[in-house]
Order: C-alpha cells, then structure tokens, then sequence
C-alpha cells in the first residue's frame, strides 16, 4: 500500500521547491525546484561536491533545509515526520548495512525500523527480495557479498515498506561495467513499477540511458535545462523514444545499426531498454525502422516529444 493518492500542485510526487541549503556561511544547495513523478527516473548528476547529496538528505528527512521546502505526496515532513517517512526510501551512499548479518536479518531489521512487523513484515521482506532478485542470497551474510550485491541489498533495505520516492546516491559507484547495468536495469524496472526515483551520480554518461530527465547540479544550483520540465522554453526539444526489447540484441546488430543511423540520432541500451534521440520525427522514423528491419522485437515502447529534458 503506498497510501492515498495526495500529490504535488501538478501531480508529482516529490517536489523541491526553492530549497536552500547552507554549512556554515557556505550556501552549498542554492534555491533548487525540481518536481519529480511516480514512474519517473530522475538523474541527478553534477560533479564531486555540487551538492547532490545534501539534495536527497533533506528530502530523506535527515536534514532540514534553511530555505524552501521539500513535499512528498504534498506532505511536509514537519507537518507529519512519520507519514512523510512512510513515502521515502532512502539509500546513501555509505551502506548502512551490519556485515555480520545476512541479507534477510538485515532486511528485517531495517522493516521493523519502519514500524512493520508480523505478517506485513514477511510479505514486504518477500516482496523487496523478489524485486532485487536477493531470493538466493537471503541466507549470506552482508560481509560476504560483492559491491553489486550489497547495493542491491542496501536499495532493498530502503524499499522495504514500500515508499512512493526512492533516493540513490551513487548506488553504481565501484561497480564494474556488468554489474552496473544489472543494477541500473533493476533500478529502472522499480521505476517502471511505479516508483518516483532519484537517482545522484558524478557519472551522467552511465544513467543516460535509463533516466527520464537528466537533472545538472552546479555548485549548488540546477542547471537551466533541468529544471521543472513545466518552466522550460520549448525551443527545438529533442524527441526521444524509450522502448522495452524482447531480448537484448546482438552487439554486431547494434554496431551495425548504428552505423546507419541519420548524423545526430543517438542510440542507447542497457539490458533490454533502449533509448533513441532524435533532433526530428523523420530521423527518429528512421532509425525505429531500421531497428524493426534487423528483427529488433519491442515489448514496448513510447515517444516523447518533450522539452523535459536533457538527456544528455
Ligand atoms: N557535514 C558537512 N559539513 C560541512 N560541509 C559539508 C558537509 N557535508 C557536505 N559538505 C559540503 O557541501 C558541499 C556539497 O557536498 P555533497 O556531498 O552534497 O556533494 P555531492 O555532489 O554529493 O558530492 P559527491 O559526489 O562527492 O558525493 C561540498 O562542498 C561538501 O564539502
């Protein structure tokens, strides 16, 4: 249950609105409005320091901001701290995991923090171990898991009672390239499942693929092409299409698909997702059709015609 359906002013989710963050006389979060929805994978990027993770600590609730506000679900945290924790999954980026356990007691543990116990509990527990596929490793202890696994188990940890938001801060961070499109293909299956994702990394490149919207930090402040998608001048948007593969396809298939590509249009995968950017409908057409020519199956996909974003 993720509780009754209150939203922001235009239906999102999670909203940052003109928030403001200072340590000391240093103003290191500088009046950011980001608006975020269920079913929406927002990467925040920005290099070391820009703020990202002070960003989602005051939307986790561990800190407050000195100006602005953070609303989930239209809930202040200060109006009702413990509804407002209910809605928030928050993974930091330092595992906060007890290596001596195992995967489950670990889990446990972090459920009944939220306040489930009994039959909510187990079913929860069953569920969050399906969705990162710990099934087959509840039994390990968390000292014994590979960088890979335990972030799976550190996002399960905060995917445990269900939360509509789901903050990441670095979760790819020291994984290699496999288990980082593992992780990131599990990441936005959650997305797909409904969940309003956040998801901070200094290595944009590697989560254009699979983000929605790309959200740039600098020094603070969001860059003028992440802001809230309803602000943005509509001038020459990109379109782009996000499509679901039956099966991951061949590396010489792509290769050679890309080699055919109209100049300009990009062309990403991990797992089964794949993106195509396009500056016009024709080239987007285009390239769509030559991906059908070579046998290239969607499941789904769908098009977005969107100023929203800079996928960069
Ligand atoms: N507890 C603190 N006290 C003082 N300054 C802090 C504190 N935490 C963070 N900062 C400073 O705030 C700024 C933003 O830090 P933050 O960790 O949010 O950035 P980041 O974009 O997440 O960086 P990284 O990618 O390295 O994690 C940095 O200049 C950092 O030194």
């Amino acid at each position: 249950m993720r509780g009754p359906d209150m939203r922001g002013p235009d239906g999102a989710v999670l909203v940052w609105e003109e928030v403001s963050i200072r340590y000391g006389s240093c103003r290191v979060v500088d009046g950011v409005s980001l608006a975020v929805h269920s079913g929406e994978l927002v990467a925040l990027t920005g290099p070391n320091g820009s703020g990202k993770s002070t960003l989602l600590s005051v939307a986790a609730g561990v800190r407050e901001a000195d100006a602005g506000r953070v609303l989930v679900r239209g809930l202040e945290r200060k109006a009702d701290p413990v509804a407002y924790a209910r809605q928030v999954g928050w993974s930091p980026q330092q595992c906060g995991l007890y290596d001596e356990l195992t995967v489950e007691e670990n889990l446990r543990f972090f459920g009944r923090l939220q306040g489930l116990g009994g039959n909510r509990l187990h079913q929860n527990l069953q569920r969050v171990m399906g969705q990162l596929g710990l099934g087959s490793r509840r039994r390990q202890r968390v000292g014994t898991l590979s960088g890979g696994w335990k972030q799976r188990v550190n996002i399960a940890a905060a995917l445990v009672h269900n939360p509509s938001v789901l903050l990441l801060d670095e979760p790819t961070s020291g994984l290699d390239a496999e288990s980082r499109e593992r992780l990131l293909a599990d990441i936005s299956r959650l997305r797909d499942e409904g969940c309003a994702v956040v998801l901070a990394t200094h290595q944009g490149d590697e989560v254009a693929a699979v983000a929605d919207r790309v959200a740039q930090l600098h020094k603070g402040r969001l860059g003028e092409s992440a802001r809230d998608p309803s602000r943005q001048p509509s001038i020459s948007p990109p379109l782009l299409l996000y499509g679901q593969l039956r099966h991951p396809p061949p590396r010489f298939l792509l290769r050679l698909v890309r080699q055919r590509l109209p100049h300009g249009v990009e062309l990403e995968l991990i797992g089964r997702r794949l993106r195509l950017r396009a500056e016009t409908a024709e080239s987007l057409g285009y390239a769509l059709a030559e991906l059908l020519r070579e046998g290239v199956a969607f499941e789904s996909y769908r098009t977005v015609a969107s100023s929203a974003a800079r996928l960069a």
